[in-house]
């Protein structure tokens, strides 16, 4: 993926917040600019606001890559999903987060924030932000997910 002059979306809930601020790092070494779109701490709240946030903006074309974090990755992937163009795959290693974007073409990787290290999620957000849709038989059945 060609994430040049682009700005990646981030999203979480309070049980994916610490793992965000360890992308957010990443991110900030590596001078790739994100919008942070919440939560702001590890005060519970209730993670189909951020994903919905997260959700309307790629939907609407402002932002083309997101990386989302709850607990398991679940919830905030499930409501995320439920935004037109939105492809957001649950990404627990460094495969699925390459094959989420080769078979895919997710467009938001979702870490399950209290089941990988530190280590393990940035290994999986750089798969994902380095690894291309491969299109061809994919291409047609991505084609195919939309209901409108
Ligand atoms: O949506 C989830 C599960 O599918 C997320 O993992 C949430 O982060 C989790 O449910 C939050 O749980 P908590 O007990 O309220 O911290």
């Amino acid at each position: 993926m060609n994430i040049e002059g682009k700005i990646i979306a981030l999203a979480s809930d309070h049980a994916g917040f610490l793992k965000k601020q360890v992308i957010i790092k990443f991110l900030q070494e590596n001078n790739i600019p994100f919008k942070d779109f919440g939560s702001y701490s590890e005060e519970s709240v209730d993670y189909p606001v951020y994903a919905h946030l997260i959700g309307e903006a790629i939907e609407k074309g402002e932002y083309e890559t997101g990386i989302t974090f709850c607990g398991t990755g679940q919830g905030i992937s499930i409501a995320a999903n439920k935004h037109q163009g939105v492809r957001s795959a649950i990404c627990w290693n460094t495969d699925i987060a390459e094959l989420a974007r080769q078979h895919n073409n997710a467009n938001i990787c979702a870490i399950p924030g209290r089941f990988v290290s530190d280590e393990e999620a940035i290994a999986i957000v750089k798969a994902f932000l380095s690894t291309d849709f491969e299109g061809g038989r994919h291409a047609r059945r991505v084609d195919q997910i939309p209901i409108c």
